[in-house]
């Protein structure tokens, strides 16, 4: 509320007249704060000629001493909340703005703690009682605070850009209905069920289904996914782009076009938003913001970004939040809920695919947190002292005056995006040096501090004047809290020394894979990843990306689960290799990961000196010893088995997979046969009742066809993965 406050301000209260110009249409004075006599400057200007006239003055001030108590960004800390300000504003009557002539005038408008910069407010304004008369001027005449950038307006945008609005979209309708909002959800459900079915059933191609039909079906069906998406607004359109970082889960085609999302998403209108940001910081923009820009910057799923100016000066952006958005994620979510709820039941009649509904409760989380501005401010926070050291990494400071659960005011602190190379050249920017700062900075969160920026796709990073990075949207952060950072540590470890056995101990040990029946095919192909994937020669190096695919590829099959920890950590890294290689096409992940991997090892290294060296030689020698004692009963004992194997009195029992699969497959059948035969019956009697006119019995017959339908497609959609299991192993 640091606005309201510059406009109410007492630093006025210390200040004598040091400079007066007087002329019939303009008359500024400049004034520091240097004494304790504000009634006499008061008196000084009542009794200036022109001030008689009704002219309107200018009076700039200067603080000459910095305030004692400031915040990081030298602001001072003494505020008044809001409500009191605009409790003062509406009591008194000598408080409102007036406008006379076309000139605001403010009287009474001192305010508390403003950090010695202009308390005008909006237009020429008149603070009488308190101090000033400001005449409105251009932002130029704003006085300059030591380190805040007053100098000027906002600077004109390198590319404004017209966005779509959000006026024929059902969801940005204040009133919708949620019961039509459900039906809306589940009918997109079932069209997308049905599509995936066609796309996948041999039937449904002419000519029978080869790979090549079958992708251009796909891409087809992820063109609509991506339209009935935007369609159904801000709660899709945000699952949408936390799938597109799902590769593990979805066909690449899908992934594909759900990323796409980023850049589609439509503007609402300035009038809601600053309803909106009068409503959660309890005061009319005009009067928090000295200007307020009412073209967004930039429209996500679940904001915009406005640029504004406060009253001290300070350029800033505001992120406003949705209208309404709290309301739509709650409808939308129970639905998801029940989707996800639908989709593990039907797939556990027949063993578990996917842990749907722990993927819906993590995308609630996410979604939840996102929408919470106060977390993402605290977010940004924690991420700016993290990287307090590094001066070539740029975090926004937050304005918390100007910030609430919807609402966040951020320092604004415009660059180049990242990809884009003809401005990145024109400036004679360092490209290398960029790519490897943003993995280096990846790398940093990642192994040092443990709190990573979750989406740093290119439009949350740019750079600035002195090539900086700068990070933008603090709303999706991950953790590696200490026990993860250290199974982490041992899985790199055992990465590096291919060792299956050990990366799949440390896998399930992280909560990635299950440890539940057969795991001799991951293991398998565990080993074929680390034999093949990970050796190659520097010149047949994969990029992130592709190993990052192939990972997902292996898990599409088998127990793995990802946490979405892992998954947004090899997304970020592969998306960032993308960027890498975009602005310097020599860029090598390996060359810039080297050093850190090298310090990783050392520190294993020096892990093992000391007395954990000396533990673990003891150990070894009580190895040795036990292992010679025990050496002749052990050789005793394989003789005494195969003796019974000799005999017959011992018997070994085959445990055959495959057969157990083969078997696994024919029950489904079985059921599918069944399933067939009774949504067959079921939907022949409906028709039956339907033409003799029992339109209710008949309408249960169908419902009842529709469910033994579902659970026919969900066992041949079983069969499929079986086949496709069988293949891959
Ligand atoms: N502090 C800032 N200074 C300058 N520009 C900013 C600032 N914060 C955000 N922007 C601009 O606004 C855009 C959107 O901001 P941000 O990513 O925080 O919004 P969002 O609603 O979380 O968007 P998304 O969900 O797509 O990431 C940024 O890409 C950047 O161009």
């Amino acid at each position: 509320m640091a606005a309201i406050l510059a406009s109410q301000s007492s630093c006025c209260r210390n200040m004598e007249l040091c400079q007066q110009r007087t002329s019939v249409d303009d008359f500024s004075a400049s004034c520091s704060i240097s004494g304790r006599r504000f009634h006499k400057f008061e008196k000084s200007v009542s009794n200036l000629p022109a001030f008689r006239k009704g002219l309107s003055f200018q009076v700039v001030m200067r603080q000459t001493k910095e305030p004692a108590d400031l915040e990081s960004n030298n602001r001072p800390v003494t505020m008044l909340p809001t409500n009191e300000v605009m409790k003062n504003s509406r009591n008194s009557s000598t408080n409102k703005a007036k406008s006379v002539n076309g000139i605001k005038q403010n009287i009474n408008g001192a305010s508390k703690g403003i950090n010695g910069a202009s308390k005008g407010i909006n237009g020429s304004s008149k603070q009488i009682n308190g101090v000033s008369i400001v005449k409105r001027e251009t932002a130029s005449s704003l006085v300059q605070r030591s380190k805040v950038l007053v100098d000027a307006g906002l600077p004109p945008l390198e590319e404004p850009r017209v966005m779509p609005s959000d006026a024929g979209f059902s969801w940005a309708n204040d009133n919708y209905n949620s019961v039509q909002r459900s039906i809306d959800v589940w009918s997109f459900v079932f069209s997308l069920r049905i599509r995936v079915l066609l796309e996948n059933s041999k039937w449904a191609y002419i000519g029978g289904l080869d790979e090549e039909k079958q992708k251009k079906r796909r891409k087809k069906t992820a063109a609509w996914l991506r339209e009935r998406v935007l369609q159904l607004g801000p709660t899709f359109i945000k699952v949408g782009q936390l799938s597109s970082t799902r590769s593990d889960l979805f066909p690449r085609e899908y992934v594909d076009e759900l990323a796409k999302l980023q850049d589609r998403v439509p503007a609402f209108s300035s009038k809601k938003a600053r309803e909106f940001i009068a409503a959660e910081l309890g005061a009319p923009v005009d009067i928090l913001f000295k200007e307020f820009e009412d073209q967004p910057i930039a429209a996500a799923s679940l904001g915009q970004v406005h640029r504004a100016i406060l009253h001290n000066g300070e350029k800033v952006v505001v992120k406003v939040q949705r209208p309404g958005l709290k309301r739509l994620f709650d409808i939308d979510l129970q639905n998801l809920k029940l989707i996800a709820e639908f989709f593990q039941n039907s797939e556990s009649l027949g063993g578990p695919t996917r842990d749907w509904i722990g993927i819906y409760e993590e995308c609630a989380t996410v979604l939840y947190k996102e929408i919470d501005y106060i977390n993402e401010g605290k977010n940004a926070d924690r991420f700016r002292r993290d990287f307090r050291n590094v001066k070539w990494v740029r975090v926004p400071v937050v304005h918390w005056d100007y910030t609430a659960l919807k609402v966040l005011t951020l320092e604004y602190v415009p660059g180049i995006k990242i990809n884009r190379l003809d401005k990145l050249d024109a400036r004679g920017y360092n490209r290398p040096q960029i790519a490897s700062r943003a993995i280096e900075a990846y790398l940093i969160q990642i192994l040092k501090t443990g709190f990573f920026h979750a989406d740093p796709h290119p439009g949350n990073l740019a750079i600035d004047k002195d090539e900086a990075i700068i990070y933008y949207d603090f709303g999706m952060m991950g953790e590696i809290k200490t026990f993860t950072r250290e199974r982490l540590l041992d899985l790199f470890y055992a990465v590096y020394e291919k060792d299956a056995t050990k990366v799949m101990k440390n896998l399930i040990d992280l909560g990635a894979l299950q440890p539940t029946g057969d795991l001799s095919a991951v293991k398998r192909s565990v080993q074929y990843f680390l034999d093949n994937l990970l050796s190659q020669t520097p010149d047949q190096q994969q990029t992130l990306a592709a190993i990052g695919e192939d990972l997902f590829a292996i898990a599409q099959d088998q127990p793995f689960r990802f946490p979405s920890t892992f998954t947004f950590v090899i997304r970020a890294f592969s998306t960032l290799e993308g960027v890498g290689k975009f602005v310097d096409p020599n860029f090598s992940f390996v060359k810039i990961a080297a050093p850190y991997a090298q310090e990783l090892l050392d520190l294993k290294e020096g892990r093992r000196t000391g007395v954990q060296l000396v533990r673990e030689i003891r150990k070894q020698a009580e190895d040795a010893r036990d292992y010679t004692v025990s050496m002749p009963y052990r050789v005793q004992r394989i003789e005494e088995f195969v003796k019974q194997l000799e005999t017959g009195d011992l018997k070994l029992r085959v445990r055959v997979l495959e057969s157990e699969r083969a078997a696994r497959k024919a029950t489904i059948l079985q059921m599918a046969t069944m399933y067939t035969v009774l949504g067959g019956t079921l939907l022949n009697l409906g028709v039956t009742f339907s033409s003799q006119g029992s339109e209710m019995v008949a309408n249960g017959s169908f419902v009842g066809a529709g469910v033994f339908l579902t659970l026919l497609i969900r066992s041949m959609q079983r069969v499929k993965k079986l086949d496709k299991f069988e293949t891959m192993i």
